[in-house]
């Protein structure tokens, strides 16, 4: 059984390895848009896979640090591209959620990265 919770932050960034004239060289915001899919079987006593609580409640400290930031001043989100912005969370987040398959990260609604792991 695959479930899904979706958060969202606010955060600056400025893509320093694009070109100085690529538009996202600046820095500007976006409402980010993050979804965490975990994947397990079905608890016959909770009837969950992981209760949304305890993923709500694990992940909140991580959102709370790119919240209203700018993402440059991140350790390890010096260049924070979707990609990077993703592989980021799923390393500080997998530890802690096991279950934990994909992350998604979007910084428009059409434009995401979405990790598994490893690739
Ligand atoms: N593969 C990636 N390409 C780009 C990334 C990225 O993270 N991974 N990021 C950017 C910029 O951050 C840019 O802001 C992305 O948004 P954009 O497509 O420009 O959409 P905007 O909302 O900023 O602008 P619109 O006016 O809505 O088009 C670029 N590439
Ligand atoms: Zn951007």
């Amino acid at each position: 059984m695959k479930i899904t919770q979706a958060f969202t932050f606010e955060a600056a960034h400025c893509l320093p390895k694009a070109p100085e004239n690529h538009r996202c060289h600046q820095m500007h915001g976006h409402s980010y848009h993050v979804e965490l899919r975990l994947e397990g079987p079905v608890d016959p006593d909770t009837g969950f896979v992981v209760d949304f609580v305890h993923v709500e409640a694990t992940f909140r400290p991580l959102l709370q640090r790119l919240d209203h930031q700018c993402l440059n001043q991140i350790n390890g989100l010096e260049n924070p591209t979707a990609e990077s912005v993703a592989i980021w969370i799923w390393d500080q987040t997998k530890p802690l959620l096991p279950e934990l398959t994909s992350v998604k990260v979007a910084e428009t609604p059409t434009c995401w990265a979405e990790y598994e792991g490893q690739s």
